[in-house]
Order: structure tokens, then C-alpha cells, then sequence
């Protein structure tokens, strides 16, 4: 599993390391660990460290100080490195490593529209920052001809102690820099592909507690973050903003306190998916109960009991429109369909709300009264789509977390409407995190907000995060498959409270952790089922039992 911290909660645990005087060690562990990774990408993509060009951003705290002794390192493997500085400082004795190395430099000048005019005559721009020329600075204006040139361009501006966004002169050069990659200027047509770009400890203006983006931000290939991941880069929209997230190891576990969010991993799911006991039946692996589907959207109840029964469901008892069944019973015929009540059904947890339709209809009313009816059964429950308009109808003072909610950031501005809280879907997608731990302690219930990185927040506080899936699960039904997952393992699970402290997960966070492992199998499935291309929501279904069959639970220690 992997748990991430708040950047403050990172800089508390680094506190008592600094004050015994740790602080210089701490910094060369984060600097070996991003050389070694800038080097294997550099690797990677050129075949050979050797000869590389690299740019980097240097702000004036510990964060430019870190890349500052790591291009130290690269200079001394042969590559060409050159430094971009802030006007307001940089970490000398990290500068003095990278000029003795051979590294070059550039100071930005401290006006806000300083880039890229120079004027080495003035000395506005140009600098080599000891006055005396016993380093190589490269004039101010050809630094955004390196930085297209360069191989990887390290964004080392701001880590942990940024407040807010960049200010001028940074703010000013990153916009410069996207400019030029946009206009694909100057040096594209002379080398294959833009700069990798590599994300110092976070990207800058990311914000390392919430995800929140403060533009202007470079979007990265690559984050290598020291200590332990920072919450805002695996949650939305700093994720995005961060490409592939490698964690390297300082030294400060001992010091960290709980995490503030969780990720389940592929050994968590093998351990948490239920198997079947020699001595189980249908009843005991899980009864789900369904409802789903109108005249209007017949498609979304069969792809949400499409979606449990790959999900090797005990069984699903159907509860809808007689035309809807008959269609449920043409694509599986295990499920058992009837028009009857929620009292009428023994069942282990219900999934309510794909497809059934916002008319005035007796039919459609007939299905909210089944909603409702299942909610008031006190049932493990998913609420999906049309039953988010019902659920919850006000505040709830009471902890509700076998209730799982699943809206979409748009579906979510609108349960805060119900609830008097006026917040915009604009809002919600630009702090999900904030957002859906709002919401699951209004509600009482667990909140699953899908999106390319879905986050599960209980009522409790604790927040899950899942980003497996493929921007082609954007597709519609999508989500009624994910309801069905979901809605199975509910069925099959809520009762094994073992079965989640075996991981770590106390038996009052297992809804949410529950909700979690549906959103890892259906990004897990989509990515299957797409295989790099297009992909229908059928196909999902299809794809999660090889899934399942693929996670390999942890062998025994020999
Ligand atoms: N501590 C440790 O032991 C270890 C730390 N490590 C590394 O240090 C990083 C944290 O370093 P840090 O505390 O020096 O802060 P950092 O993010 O470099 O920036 C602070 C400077 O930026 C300025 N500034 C702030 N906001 C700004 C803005 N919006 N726009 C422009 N400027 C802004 C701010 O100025 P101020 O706001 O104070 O006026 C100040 O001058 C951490 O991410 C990790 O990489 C590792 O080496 C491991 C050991
Ligand atoms: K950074």
C-alpha cells in the first residue's frame, strides 16, 4: 500500500533530523536519489548518460539546492548542465558544488518580463554570481535555446516551503518555456522530442498538501519526491501534473505520523478480493440486490450486472421494469429478475441508481421508492447516478459509511446544492480531495469521486486514492460497470472485517477501502480492455475476471 503525507507533515519530520544538525546529510541522499533517476531516464532515452544536455530551474531554497549537487553528480558522468538561478539567491554551497563540477549558470533578472531580453552590457541579466568570471554564465537569452536543446530540464524552482505560485521573474520563465514548447521553437525540428522535464521533490506551484495547481506549472514525465510521496501529487489535479511519482528513501519514516491518504497496491487486492471457502454457497459469497434500468436506459442495468458478476457475485437479484429484465435475462441469465420490493429480498448489500431515469413516470417513481426502501433497510449500499438526486436529503448527524456514494465532480456540486453548499463543479475538480472529505462529512456516508484519479474519502477522514485506469474509460457506461464492482464486493466483503486488518485497514474504514478495490479493478480493467486503444464499456466487464486471475498474492517468506 502506498501512503502519502502532507508536505507539512513531511517538514515536521524532517525537523528534529535538522536540529541534530542532519540537514546537509538529508540534502545529499535527495540529491544522489534524483541524479540516479535523471540518469536512468537520460539512459533510457539516449542510450547513454555520456554527453546529455540537461537545463535546470533552481529556486532560491533547499529545493534548487537539492538539483543544484545532483547536476553536481551528472556534470562529473560527462553531461553538459547548465543552471537557470533565481535574482533572490540560491543554496551556496550547492552552487559552488555545481560551478567547481563545471556547471553553467544563468541568473534571471528580477523584473517580471525579464524573459528572455538580457542585457550583458547593464548587467541586468547576466551574472556569474561571484563578480569575477571564474565560472562559466551563459548569457541570459540563450538559456530558452538550451532548455529546447536539453535532453531533461529539472524544475527545481519550489518544494515544500512554496506559498502559493510562482512569482516573477519564475513565473514569467516558466510561461516563456511552455510558449516555446507549444510553438515547437527553437530546436524541434533539429532534435527529435521536447525535454523530458523532471520534477524536483514536486512540481512547482503544485501544491504539496492538496493537489491544487497554481499556474503556470510544468507538466513533468517524471517527480522524484524524497522522504515519502506529498499528498497533492496522487491526488487530482497534481497528479496530472506530476507523470510518474519515484519516492526515494531519506531517512525520515521514523518521524512520520499517520498518513493522510492511502493507495491500494496489487498485493492489497489479492489479499482483500474475496475467494471462495470449500464449504461456501451462493447465499454466504454474497447476495447483491439491484436496482438499475428504465424504459429509457435498459444498458445501464445490464452493465451493472454485468459488472458484479465478473466480480463472481453469489448471486444478483434484479429488482425493475419487466422490459428491463427480460433484456437482463437475454445477456445473463444467472441474474434472478423480479418487479417486487426491497422487503421481498434477502440480500447482503444493494446497488441502487444506474439508469433509472429522471421522468415522472410510475415506473420511475416505483424505482426511487425502491431506492429509498433500500436505504432504509440499514443494507451495505452503492448509490449511483439517478440515486444521488435522493441521497442523502440533508446533513446526516450520523455516520452512514456503509452507504457508498459515487458521483462524478458534476454530481457532486449538485448533492453540495442539496445540502446548501454552494460549490462549483470547477471547484470540485480543481481540489477533489477537499471536496469529497467535505462531502462524507456532511453526509455521514463514504463519497467515491470518479475521475482519472478516483478518490474514496469516509466520514472518518480517511481518504483513499486509485489511479490505475485509461483515459478511455471516459466512455459512457463506464460507470455503471464500476457500480456493479463495486456493488459485488460489498455484497461479498463487508462482513470480513479480518480480511482488511490483515492489510492494515481498520474494520470502520473498510467501506471506503471496499470502494477503493472496485475503482483499482476497474482501472486495472479498462487498461486490459483497451490494450492502448479505443475501448466500450461491454469490454470492461469481460476483462476483470483476467484481472483478478493476474494479482499475484505475496508467496510465503523463505
Ligand atoms: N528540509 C530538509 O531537511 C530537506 C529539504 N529538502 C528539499 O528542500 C525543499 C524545501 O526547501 P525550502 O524549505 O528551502 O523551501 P523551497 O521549496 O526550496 O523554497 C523556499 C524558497 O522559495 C521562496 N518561495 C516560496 N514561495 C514562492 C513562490 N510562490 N514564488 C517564488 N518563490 C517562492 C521562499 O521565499 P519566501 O516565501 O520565504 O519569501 C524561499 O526562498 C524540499 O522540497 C526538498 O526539495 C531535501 O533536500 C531533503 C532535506
Ligand atoms: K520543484
Amino acid at each position: 500500500m502506498q501512503r502519502a503525507f502532507s508536505g507539512t507533515g513531511i517538514r515536521a519530520s524532517e525537523e528534529p533530523l535538522l536540529r541534530a544538525g542532519q540537514g546537509p546529510v538529508l540534502m545529499q541522499r535527495a540529491a544522489h536519489g534524483l541524479a540516479t533517476e535523471v540518469a536512468r531516464l537520460l539512459a533510457e532515452q539516449r542510450g547513454r548518460v555520456y554527453g546529455a544536455r540537461i537545463v535546470l530551474l533552481a529556486g532560491p531554497g533547499n529545493n534548487g539546492g537539492d538539483a543544484l549537487y545532483a547536476a553536481a553528480s551528472l556534470v562529473r558522468r560527462g553531461v553538459r548542465a547548465t543552471a537557470v538561478l533565481s535574482p533572490a539567491g540560491t543554496h551556496e554551497q550547492a552552487l559552488e558544488a555545481f560551478r567547481r563540477a563545471g556547471g553553467r549558470t544563468c541568473t534571471l533578472a528580477p523584473e517580471a518580463d525579464a524573459v528572455p531580453k538580457a542585457d550583458a552590457d547593464t548587467g541586468s541579466g547576466l551574472t556569474d554570481g561571484d563578480g569575477n568570471r571564474t565560472y562559466a554564465a551563459i548569457p541570459e537569452q540563450d538559456w530558452l535555446a538550451e532548455a529546447a536543446a536539453a535532453d531533461v530540464l529539472i524544475d527545481a524552482i519550489l518544494g515544500t516551503g512554496a506559498h502559493g505560485g510562482l512569482r516573477a521573474p519564475w513565473a514569467a520563465a516558466v510561461r516563456a518555456l511552455q510558449q516555446n514548447a507549444a510553438a515547437g521553437k527553437p530546436d524541434a525540428l533539429v532534435k527529435s522530442r521536447a525535454p523530458l522535464i523532471v520534477a524536483c521533490d514536486l512540481p512547482s506551484g503544485v501544491d504539496a498538501n492538496t493537489g491544487e495547481l497554481h499556474e503556470p506549472v510544468l507538466r513533468a514525465a517524471l517527480t522524484v519526491t524524497f522522504g515519502a510521496a506529498k499528498t497533492g501529487l496522487l491526488v487530482p489535479p497534481g497528479e496530472g501534473a506530476a507523470g510518474r511519482l519515484q519516492v526515494i528513501d531519506i531517512g525520515l519514516s521514523d518521524g512520520l505520523e499517520d498518513p493522510v491518504l492511502r493507495r491500494l497496491d496489487a498485493t492489497d487486492l489479492a489479499l482483500l478480493l474475496p475467494s471462495p471457502g470449500r464449504d461456501d454457497q451462493k447465499y454466504t459469497r454474497g447476495v447483491l440486490g439491484v436496482v438499475a434500468g428504465s424504459g429509457q436506459y435498459p444498458g445501464a442495468a445490464q452493465l451493472s450486472c454485468a459488472g458484479a458478476l465478473a466480480c463472481g457475485v453469489g448471486m444478483i437479484r434484479y429488482l425493475g421494469p419487466e422490459s428491463v429484465g427480460a433484456l437482463i435475462h437475454t445477456s445473463s441469465p444467472e441474474v434472478v429478475c423480479s418487479q417486487g420490493s426491497v422487503d421481498e429480498n434477502h440480500v447482503q448489500a444493494w446497488l441502487v441508481g444506474p439508469g433509472i431515469g429522471n421522468a415522472d413516470g410510475s415506473e420511475a417513481k416505483q424505482q426511487l421508492q425502491r431506492c429509498r426502501d433500500a436505504y432504509d433497510s440499514g443494507l451495505p449500499m452503492v448509490a449511483d447516478a439517478g440515486a444521488l438526486t435522493v441521497f442523502p436529503a440533508r446533513s446526516s448527524a450520523r455516520m452512514i459509511p456503509h452507504v457508498i456514494l459515487t458521483p462524478h465532480a458534476g454530481e457532486l456540486a449538485q448533492l453540495f446544492q442539496r445540502l446548501d453548499r454552494d460549490v462549483s463543479r470547477t471547484q470540485i475538480e480543481a481540489n477533489g480531495m477537499r471536496y469529497a472529505v467535505e462531502a462524507a462529512k456532511l453526509t455521514g456516508a463514504t463519497v467515491l469521486l470518479k475521475g482519472a484519479t478516483t478518490l474514496v474519502a469516509s466520514p472518518h477522514g480517511t481518504v483513499f486514492s486509485q489511479s490505475e485506469g485509461t483515459p478511455w474509460l471516459a466512455t459512457a457506461g463506464s460507470g455503471d460497470t464500476l457500480a456493479g464492482i463495486i456493488g459485488a464486493l460489498l455484497a461479498a466483503l463487508a462482513a470480513q472485517t479480518a480480511r482488511f486488518s490483515s492489510v492494515g485497514i481498520a474494520a470502520e474504514d473498510r467501506w471506503a477501502a471496499i470502494a477503493a478495490a472496485g475503482a483499482s479493478l476497474h482501472g486495472r480493467a479498462g487498461v486490459l480492455a483497451a490494450a492502448g486503444g479505443p475501448l466500450h464499456a461491454t469490454a470492461l466487464a469481460t476483462a476483470v475476471p483476467e484481472v483478478w486471475r493476474n494479482l499475484q498474492a505475496p508467496g510465503p517468506v523463505i
